[in-house]
C-alpha cells in the first residue's frame, strides 16, 4: 500500500519548542494513531499536514504530491476534524452546512442528513448553542459527507462521552471497510488506539519515538517487574524507563528477546500495554543511578 501522507525531515521551531527532522508516513487503507504527551507536537504536526502552519524545513507530500494543498483536488479528498471550533457561532447547523458543501465536489447531501440525524444534530440549532462534543460531531459529520479519502483528526474523542466515543471508533472502523480510505488521528487515550489503530506514531518532545504496527509492539517491548537488587549501573542503562517503589521496580525494555534471556528467571516479565509503553518512555530515568 502506498503512503497517503509522507513527512521527510520536517522541522518546526517555536521559542521554546523544536521539532527536528521528523520523517514519518501514513499508509493508505489503515488507521494510524498519533500519540504523545502534552506539548509533544501532535497538533503542530497535524496543522503542518493541513497547511495551516508552515514547516521551517523538510517536505510534506499528500497522495504522493508535494505542496499538495495548493491543489483544490487534493483538499477535496481530505476531511479534517479538530476539537478547535472553526464554525461561525451565529449560524445554525443547516446554514453552516450550506456554506461548507459547495467547497467539495463529491458532497453527498443524503449522507450528511444521515450523519446529522445519527449524531442528533438538529439543523435549526445555532452553533453557539452546541456543546463541545456536539461541535466535534458536527465537524465529523461534515468531514464524512464529502467522500474524503483521508480523514485527519486532532483529538476527535477528547470532548466525547464514552458511549459516543465508542460509536465513533466503530464508525471509523466502518469507514475503513473501503480500503482506499485512510485515517490519521491524534489522541491521549491509548485505549482508543488499542481498539482501532493499525499503526501507532509516537512522538515526544518533537522527536519520533516510534512508528510501528500495533501488532509488532508486543514482540518488541517487555515490562520487567523485580527486586531493586537487579538494578545496577549497567542494567539500568538497558531500560527506557524505570519506576521504583519501596518494594522493587518496574522497567520497560525495547529488546524483548534480550530482556527475557536476562530477566526471564529472576523477575516477572510481561507484555506492556500501549499506555505503559508511553508512560515509561516519557518518564525515562533508566540511565541514572
Ligand atoms: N504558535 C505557537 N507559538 C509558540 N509556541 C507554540 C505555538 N504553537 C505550539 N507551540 C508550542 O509547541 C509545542 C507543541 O504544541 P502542540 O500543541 O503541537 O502539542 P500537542 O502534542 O498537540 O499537545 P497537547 O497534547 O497538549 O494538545 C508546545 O510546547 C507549544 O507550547
Amino acid at each position: 500500500m502506498r503512503d497517503v501522507i509522507q513527512l521527510s525531515n520536517v522541522s518546526k521551531y517555536y521559542d521554546r519548542y523544536a521539532m527536528r527532522d521528523l520523517s514519518v508516513s501514513v499508509k493508505q487503507g489503515y488507521i494510524t494513531g498519533l500519540i504523545g504527551p502534552n506539548g509533544a507536537g501532535k497538533t503542530t504536526l497535524i496543522q503542518m499536514i493541513m497547511g495551516m502552519i508552515h514547516p521551517d524545513g523538510g517536505e510534506i507530500s499528500l497522495f504522493g504530491q508535494r505542496n499538495a494543498l495548493d491543489t483544490p483536488q487534493v483538499k477535496d479528498r481530505i476531511g479534517y476534524v479538530s476539537d478547535e471550533n472553526y464554525f461561525y457561532e451565529s449560524l445554525t447547523v443547516k446554514q453552516m452546512k450550506k456554506i461548507i458543501a459547495p467547497f467539495y465536489s463529491k458532497w453527498d447531501e443524503e449522507v450528511c442528513r444521515k450523519y446529522l440525524e445519527l449524531f442528533k444534530l438538529a439543523p435549526g440549532k445555532k452553533i453557539k448553542d452546541l456543546s463541545k462534543g456536539m461541535k466535534i460531531k458536527l465537524s465529523l459529520a461534515m468531514a464524512l459527507s464529502h467522500g474524503a479519502d483521508l480523514l485527519i483528526m486532532d483529538e476527535p474523542t477528547s470532548g466525547l462521552d464514552p458511549v459516543f466515543r465508542r460509536e465513533l471508533l466503530d464508525l471509523l472502523g466502518e469507514h475503513l471497510q473501503d480500503e482506499s480510505k485512510s485515517i490519521l488521528f491524534s489522541t491521549h487515550n491509548t485505549a482508543d488506539l488499542d481498539k482501532v489503530a493499525d499503526y501507532i506514531v509516537f512522538i515526544n518532545d518533537g522527536r519520533l519515538v516510534f512508528h510501528e504496527s500495533k501488532e509488532s509492539l508486543p514482540e518488541k517491548y517487555l515490562l520487567v517487574k523485580g527486586e531493586k537488587e537487579l538494578l545496577d549501573r549497567d542494567t539500568r542503562t538497558w531500560f527506557l524507563g524505570i519506576r521504583e517503589t519501596p518494594f522493587g521496580f518496574e522497567g520497560l525494555l525495547n529488546n524483548r528477546a534480550e530482556g527475557e534471556k536476562h530477566f526471564g528467571n529472576i523477575a516477572i516479565c510481561e507484555t506492556p500495554s500501549l499506555e505503559e509503553i508511553m508512560y515509561f518512555t516519557v518518564k525515562g530515568g533508566g540511565v541514572h543511578v
